[in-house]
């Protein structure tokens, strides 16, 4: 349902954009490249299902949309990325115009995603031999594409797969590298370092990836990183063109999430630490979701553009986001 109320300045979004950001929120959609995906959607549906009486209603009402769901999770740039790239092809001066318009730019967008995904994935697949074993972290469709090319090649390929605590991401990478025929080692996260004297990659996927070529990803993505480093074993991170965090060429910091202490310690749990105070403010829970990897850990960005290493990866990123960015409700 849309509404518009002019008369108190608030615009009212379609429900399903409300029923995204919540899943996005609550990550029931997770990972960097599925929230991007889903939030061009949710614009979509937004535009086609608009009910807008002027063209300047109807981009108000987009522009809501886009904020709504950018506000849900701050790290992974692929989200306002892809909100400002779909925001950025509506056009038009009357509102079956830009309906149309940014209806096809999402459409678009989300056929690009896939297919920047499978051209990755081959290239990633270039630095996999037969018969390697790969170490990975938390659960990255684009880090599983190089994979599945390697698969299709004809590669033999054997997993050791970190749980990736609390959320236990691990657990879709392991299913998913099962439902491929390919042999997993489960490990919880503090048996890494030993395993990695297995492992002949380390393969993660990135949330953002910084001008300076700093590798945002997943909690413990950083210790694997520094860890692999001294064992000799590769890191390659499999980020799409979308993961590029372009504010990081000003200067900009990029944001780490910090989740509910529950993730870590539900209410129970807590209870058995501090019994005999329940309200005892002096325990506290930190719970970040995601960790910087300095570029000297990292020995490849694969990309669909090809693999850089990640001190180079700014020139791509000049490239490809030249212009400012801004908000992306603000383009
Ligand atoms: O860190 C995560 C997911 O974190 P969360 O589970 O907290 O969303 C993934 O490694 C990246 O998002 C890349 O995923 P993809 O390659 O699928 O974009």
């Amino acid at each position: 349902m849309n509404e518009n109320h002019p008369s108190d300045g608030t615009v009212d979004v379609d429900a399903a954009v409300v029923d995204t950001a919540d899943d996005i929120a609550e990550m029931r959609i997770r990972g960097a490249a599925t929230i991007a995906d889903a939030a061009a959607e949710a614009l979509a549906i937004q535009a086609e299902r608009s009910d807008a009486d002027s063209p300047a209603a109807f981009q108000r009402q987009l522009r809501t949309a886009a904020k709504t769901l950018y506000e849900t999770r701050p790290t992974a740039v692929s989200l306002p990325n892809a909100l400002r790239y779909v925001l950025r092809g509506m056009e038009g001066e009357t509102v079956a115009d830009l309906r149309e318009t940014t209806t096809a730019r999402a459409e678009e967008f989300r056929t690009d995603l896939e297919q920047a995904q499978v051209t990755l994935g081959e290239i990633g697949a270039n630095r996999l031999r037969d018969g390697d074993v790969v170490m990975t972290h938390c659960h990255s469709t684009d880090a599983l594409s190089c994979i599945e090319a390697a698969l299709e090649d004809g590669k033999e390929i054997e997993a050791i797969v970190k749980e990736t605590r609390p959320r236990k991401q691990g657990h879709i990478t392991a299913r998913q590298l099962r439902e491929w025929g390919v042999p997993v080692t489960l490990v919880v996260d503090n048996a890494a370092r030993r395993y990695l004297d297995e492992a002949d990659h380390v393969l993660v996927g990135a949330d953002s990836i910084a001008a300076d070529g700093s590798v945002i990803n997943k909690i413990g993505t950083s210790g694997l990183a520094v860890n692999a480093r001294e064992r000799g074993v590769p890191v390659m991170v499999a980020a799409q063109t979308i993961k590029l965090h372009p504010d990081t060429m000003t200067g900009q910091t990029v944001e780490i999430e910090m989740r509910a202490e529950e993730e870590v310690l539900p209410p129970e749990e807590r209870a058995d630490i501090v019994a005999d105070a329940p309200n005892d403010d002096g325990l506290s829970v930190e719970n970040p979701a995601f960790d910087v990897t300095p570029p000297r850990h990292v020995d490849a960005i694969v990309t669909e553009r090809g693999q850089f290493p990640p001190e180079s990866i700014v020139t791509l990123m000049r490239e490809l986001f030249g212009e400012t960015t801004g908000e992306p409700w603000e383009v």
